[in-house]
């Protein structure tokens, strides 16, 4: 198990063949080349996925934890942008490793989310200035007024 080697999915993608078959589940790259012809549910399933995510698929099916086990021996690292946190509890293995990826999207509407400002500021900022200023030319108006 390589747990320390990062790829991206393009570079998953590469390996798609029945010679060079990797698959992603819950963002653990596995090289199952070897493990093709000993997969109880056959190679096909496994060459039908090569290249991609197939964390469905393999949840689908419901996997024992045997299945699990195999998933940490062939795993040869980590997709990119997956936070895996590894666990001696098997039970918790894909449970703690299933975090989306904090996607950008999200962030950015949390930096907006914290520029906020509260409702009064706008009051501050923009109300009292322009009622400075509303005086401030009244004021002017009068004095001409006064002086014609
Ligand atoms: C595309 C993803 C996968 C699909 C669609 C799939 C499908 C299946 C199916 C249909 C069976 C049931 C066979 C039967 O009952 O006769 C099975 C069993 C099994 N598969 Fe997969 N499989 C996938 C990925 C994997 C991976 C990545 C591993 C491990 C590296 C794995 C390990 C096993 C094991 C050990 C069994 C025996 C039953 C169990 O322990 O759950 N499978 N699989």
């Amino acid at each position: 198990m390589d747990t320390e080697k990062i790829f991206t999915l393009s570079q998953v993608a590469q390996h798609k063949s029945k010679q060079d078959c990797w698959i992603i589940i819950h963002g653990r790259i596995i090289d199952v080349t070897k493990f093709l012809e000993e997969h109880p549910g056959g190679e096909e399933v496994l060459i039908e996925s090569a290249g991609k995510d197939a964390t469905k698929e393999f949840e689908d099916i419901g996997h024992s934890k045997a299945a699990k086990n195999y998933i940490l021996k062939y795993q040869i690292g980590n997709l990119q942008g997956y936070k895996i946190q590894d666990d001696d509890d098997d039970d918790n293995l894909f449970t703690h490793s299933n975090k989306e990826p904090i996607k950008a999207k999200e962030i950015e509407a949390f930096v907006i989310k914290q520029n906020f400002k509260p409702k009064h500021l706008f009051f501050f900022e923009y109300f009292v200035p322009f009622l400075a200023a509303a005086f401030f030319l009244y004021y002017r108006y009068l004095n001409g007024a006064l002086q014609l």
